[in-house]
């Protein structure tokens, strides 16, 4: 007969193994990465994901830990992080993955990385403006680039928490008084406008979104998202209607999901996947890969998202505009006096 002891002794061991310790959370007992083979260390680049267990957070660390091009994947959160990563983690991809949870584990998320993406922070829900997320959000984003100029200056962030319009002023200004701004290396993710505009261009054109490429410049709040579709490639052209139709639905695709999601939120699959496109894009421009052009809010200029050439230093070139026609510049009047009054509230958060 067993003793009491020697069968729970038994169960440790069949659970061990039924349990493998694979699960990199930072600061956990349980870890015995020492006794894996696998040190990471393949080529590729170190990605951290702050914000990693919520609605996007979720899905963009599934689709990053598909890409090829990262290497380490940290996946950071106040809530959560540990099923997240244990979760991502699984996949047979080779990105290594560790989780870190809460504000301690912050610089140890950060240490090293070459890209951060910032989907922390509280969604809308029917009834609100992004800007009514900025007593909230403001203070997350602020508390996270304090933690990106302090353990990775270097690093490209993308900012996707809203209000993008002023959480991008934020992290400029929290970057300027740690001595660490590189306006190349703070981008504000407008993927999602770009997506939208090519997803709804194509539905009236009748033809695949894949094919279609539309510039979108401003800002990503109402009136401030503003499309150039008279800049849509292929070339085609669009009656008074559809410019209207477009233009409003284009601007407006945020609130048309939050609606829907009726409480639950606002999109959190298409822009998982617009920023996973993003990070591609930047990850593709780190690499030193040629002609690698998003749209995307830029520090410069001050403050508008235009297309940018990504490249090992970040957004190496801004472009111009081009051409607008009458009803682009009567549009971009009337974004640049809203993002205004958004780049002074999110700066003076900082400087008040
Ligand atoms: N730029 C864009 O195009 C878009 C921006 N958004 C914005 O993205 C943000 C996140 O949206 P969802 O993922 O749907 O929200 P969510 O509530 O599902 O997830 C947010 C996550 O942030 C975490 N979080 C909160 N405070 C944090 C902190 N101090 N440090 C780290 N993590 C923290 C939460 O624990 C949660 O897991 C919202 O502000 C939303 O408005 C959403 C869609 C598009
Ligand atoms: O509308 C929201 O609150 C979320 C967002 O920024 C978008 O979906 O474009």
């Amino acid at each position: 007969m067993n003793s009491g002891s020697e069968v729970n002794q038994r169960i440790a061991r069949i659970s061990a193994h039924l349990h493998p310790p694979t699960i990199q959370m930072e600061g956990s007992s349980v870890l015995s990465r020492a006794s894996c083979r696998a040190k990471g260390g393949a080529p590729g680049f170190k990605v951290a994901i702050l914000g990693a267990a919520g609605g996007i957070g979720q899905s963009l660390s599934m689709l990053v830990k598909m890409n090829p091009l990262v290497s380490v994947l940290h996946l950071y959160d106040v809530v959560n992080a540990p099923g997240v990563t244990a979760d991502v983690s699984h996949m047979d991809t080779g990105a290594v993955v560790r989780g870190f949870l809460g504000q301690q584990q912050l610089e140890n998320a950060l240490t090293g990385m070459d890209l951060v993406i910032i989907p922390a922070g509280v969604p809308r829900k029917p009834g609100m403006t992004r800007d009514d997320l900025f007593k909230i959000n403001a203070g997350i984003v602020k508390t996270l680039c304090e933690g990106v100029a302090k353990c990775c200056p270097r690093a490209i962030v993308g900012l996707i928490s809203n209000p993008v319009n002023s959480t991008v002023p934020i992290a400029a200004e929290v970057f300027k008084k740690a001595g660490t701004f590189d306006p190349k290396k703070l981008l504000g993710v407008t993927t999602l406008d770009v997506v939208r505009a090519n997803t709804f261009v194509a539905e009236v054109l009748g033809i695949d979104p894949r094919e279609v490429n539309v510039p979108v410049v401003g800002g990503h709040a109402g009136v401030t998202i503003l499309p150039l579709l008279s800049q849509v490639k292929p070339p085609c052209s669009f009656t008074p209607e559809e410019i209207n139709y477009l233009t409003d639905r284009i601007q407006n695709g945020g609130t048309e999901v939050v609606e829907a999601k009726a409480g639950a939120g606002s999109a959190t699959l298409s822009m998982a996947y617009a920023a996973a496109k993003f990070a591609d894009a930047c990850l593709r421009g780190l690499r030193g890969d040629a002609g690698v052009i998003e749209c995307s809010f830029v520090t410069e200029l001050p403050f508008f998202a235009t297309k940018v050439r990504l490249g090992r230093t970040g957004a190496e070139e801004i472009f111009p505009l081009g051409p607008l026609n009458e009803y682009e510049r009567a549009g971009l009047e009337k974004a640049k006096k809203e993002l205004a009054e958004s780049i002074q509230k999110g700066a003076s958060f900082i400087n008040k």
